[in-house]
């Protein structure tokens, strides 16, 4: 090469790469299974003494390296939660127990049943003993598999690790709370969070109170729309931020008119983590494990349990909680925040909400060592000075004066050995007064936010329009997609009074928290959100990025025999529903709801006369259009949207919902189930005879251009190829 002349790197590694040949294609090789070990893990919580004694390290090093068993709840605030959960603690539970028979080739009778987790409420969470590769992979499972699949699709189990459901049940949410989950993406507790809140319909048709789900990450926010948008609640706002720089929130007092800085009743932090207690369900962290992770972690962790302490209204709780077992992620964060906090926060034991479950207390004493676990520091004075950027003294545990002041044993460790499940930290904490560093300007943040608005239209009556965050004003984007604004109802809206008139909506239906995603006339989805909700996004819009809000109510749907061009939607119906008078109702029998949702062809809606009798009076009553189907139990109520047609009732639900609904009334399923199993078999018999026949077809040719006497001498070869393809 001539002197000075740079060589391309990236034409140098082209080179190199054909010299050297190709890598192997590694997706021949067999999948091979990941060592589950790893020298500094083991090192390092040995040194930290997690368990008491041998025998229960032994006990936690054996399960820490085993396949984790299923666990999924019962999504819990319908009505129909229970009689599912009839269902599946009678067939679904008989199909598990001749399945695992099969399976583990043993009698039924030995089979263990399931385990309902004494600690989750209303006996709506159970642990399986088996892996989700067990019910992923064997035919006998198929039945149960498709059930889960499409249970949860529908909304209506969740498949959730069992540990990770502790943080909301400690949270304790009521419907009149305001939630902040501060890392929520993907959203399972979200979602446990949420049905807290509409847990008692009959006492508010939409409850008061509201949950901000927020992350970090833009694309996992879409994830945790995708998982809350299941339960169809009104009352929840997702957004995109940096916990640790969470903006102040304005809300307006409904009374009074005033506003004031939005302080929560509720907060859980979910932060990121090192995820060690995860192991069970995925064994790649063996392989990627190192102490590093913990020490960067912890500064950022400390942050936004810093900044939700400073949101929490006084008298609030604020859970934290990760998926690692190590000290310097748990209890030297909490140690930290209390300690800051000066006697305004304080650890409390919520053991009594949990009842059963079985864990350590907080640990009092741990002690830090550097990545590979070869050097050991109990004091910051130990640790050399080329480490104190990363071994920071807030990670040390407190003297053991201030730890007992603190009361660290409150929180809650729960390992992988103590009940067959991943590791957790909790710990729960109350604000008893305001904290000396939080900011409560108000005039500050209407002044800020003010700066960022556009001018207000004169009309009170026109719509609110939001503008999305990162104003096009600016044209300024961060990350991830720009949003569409949220276009509120104004008080005169002529697609609002022709809704109220065909639907005759009640006059407690606030018309104003309709809204839209897009400026036009012909408005296509409208959604609906609750009253806090509305006034949160119309008082933050230019402070907060919002990604998602309201729940779709009424679809456009234009069919020229309806006078309505509206339709309801399913999602929706759960909130609208109790603010529809009788005129689009029709109650429906078991049997005519059957023939309804078996009707999976929407070329061919079952006509009216198929129905009984009562039902084809009541239709005769209805002009064209949307309608809400009613059915009622011994047990629960079921309300489903109906197209009543010139001749035709029609029900209108998505497949999933319909398959669930099927199952509620006990009608056959069957059409439904896919065996995966069967149709590969019945894929590979009919391969078979395609080659078979190709083969067939080939020898035939070959016989033809062959001479007599060779066709003779060989037949039984023919014959035995086609057998062999
Ligand atoms: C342990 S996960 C949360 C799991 C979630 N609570 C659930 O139950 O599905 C941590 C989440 O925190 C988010 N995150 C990381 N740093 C953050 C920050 N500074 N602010 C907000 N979210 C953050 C990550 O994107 C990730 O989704």
């Amino acid at each position: 090469m001539a002197r000075g002349k740079k060589q391309n790197p990236f034409a140098a590694r082209k080179r190199q790469k054909r010299e050297i040949g190709n890598p192997p294609d590694r997706r021949s090789e067999p999948y091979k299974e990941i060592e589950r070990d790893n020298a500094c893990f083991i090192k390092y919580y040995q040194l930290q003494r997690i368990c008491a004694n041998e025998e229960e390290w032994t006990q936690f090093l054996e399960k820490i390296r085993d396949n984790l068993p299923v666990t999924f709840r019962v999504t819990g605030f319908k009505d129909e939660a229970k009689a599912l959960l009839k269902i599946i603690e009678t067939q679904m539970f008989a199909e598990y127990v001749r399945g695992a028979a099969e399976l583990n080739g043993l009698p039924e009778e030995q089979v263990q049943r399931p385990l309902c987790l004494p600690w989750y409420p209303n006996g709506m969470a159970y642990q399986l003993n088996l892996t989700r590769k067990d019910i992923r992979r064997s035919e006998s499972m198929h039945r149960l598999h498709n059930f889960l699949i499409v249970e949860t699709a529908a909304g209506n189990i969740s498949r959730q690790e069992g540990v990770s459901m502790i943080p909301p049940v400690v949270l304790d949410v009521q419907p009149t709370d305001k939630v902040l989950d501060m890392c929520a993406a993907p959203g399972s507790k979200t979602a446990q969070l949420i049905e807290a809140l509409h847990a008692a319909p009959e006492e508010h048709k939409i409850p008061p109170g509201f949950v901000l789900a927020n992350d970090v990450d833009n694309n996992r926010c879409y994830m945790l729309v995708h998982q809350a948008k299941r339960l169809n609640s009104p009352c929840l706002l997702v957004t995109n931020h940096d916990s640790s720089f969470f903006p102040n929130m304005l809300q307006t007092d409904p009374a009074t008119g005033n506003k004031s800085i939005l302080k929560f009743d509720k907060i859980l932090c979910d932060v990121p983590c090192s995820g060690d207690g995860t192991l069970r369900k995925n064994p790649d962290i063996w392989l990627k494990w190192n102490l590093a992770q913990a020490y960067n972690l912890h500064g950022v962790q400390y942050r936004i349990v810093r900044r939700g302490a400073e949101m929490l209204e006084v008298g609030g709780r604020l859970v934290y909680s990760t998926c690692s077992m190590n000290p310097i992620e748990n209890e030297a964060v909490v140690q930290r925040i209390i300690k800051d906090s000066a006697g305004a926060l304080e650890l409390v034991n919520a053991s009594q909400l949990v009842p059963g479950l079985r864990y350590n207390p907080g640990m009092t004493d741990w002690q830090l060592a550097t990545k590979e676990v070869d050097t050991v520091f109990k004091t910051f004075d130990e640790v050399p000075e080329s480490l104190h950027t990363i071994i920071r003294p807030s990670m040390f545990p407190l003297p053991a004066e201030e730890m007992t002041a603190i009361g660290i044993e409150k929180c809650m460790r729960i390992l992988p050995h103590m009940q067959d499940t991943g590791g957790f930290f909790v710990a729960v904490i109350e604000k008893r007064r305001a904290l000396s560093f939080e900011q409560n300007d108000v005039k500050d943040l209407e002044k800020k936010v003010e700066e960022k608005e556009e001018p207000k239209e004169d009309n009170p009556e026109a719509e609110q329009k939001s503008a999305p965050w990162g104003p096009q004003r600016k044209r300024r984007r961060l990350h991830g997609f720009k949003e569409d604004p949220y276009i509120f109802f104004g008080e005169k809206d002529a697609d609002y009074d022709s809704l109220q008139e065909f639907y005759q909506l009640d006059g407690s239906f606030n018309k104003r928290c309709l809204l839209t995603r897009c400026q036009s006339d012909r408005k296509k989805n409208i959604y609906y959100c609750s009253e806090a909700i509305r006034d949160l996004v119309l008082n933050n819009e230019h402070n907060i990025k919002i990604i998602n809000t309201g729940v779709k109510t009424f679809v456009r749907c234009e069919n020229r025999h309806t006078q309505n061009p509206y339709r309801l939607a399913q999602e929706g119906l759960q909130t609208s529903n109790g603010f529809i008078g009788n005129c689009r109702r029709i109650q429906v029998e078991r049997d005519d709801l059957v023939l309804l949702l078996n009707c999976t062809d929407p070329t061919k809606p079952p006509s009216t006369h198929e129905l009984k009798q009562v039902t084809q009076d009541r239709c005769k009553e209805l002009c064209v259009g949307s309608c809400i189907l009613k059915y009622v139990d011994e047990s629960f109520t079921l309300f489903i949207v109906g197209w009543r047609g010139t001749s035709s009732l029609r029900a209108y639900v998505a497949k999933d919902e319909t398959v669930h609904i099927l199952r509620l009334l006990g009608a056959d399923v069957s059409k439904f189930e896919i065996n995966k199993y069967e149709k590969a078999k019945e894929a590979a018999a009919a391969a078979e005879a395609a080659a078979a026949e190709a083969a067939n077809g080939a020898e035939q040719k070959e016989e033809e251009n062959e001479p007599e006497t060779e066709a003779e001498a060989k037949p039984e070869e023919t014959q035995q190829v086609a057998m062999e393809v």
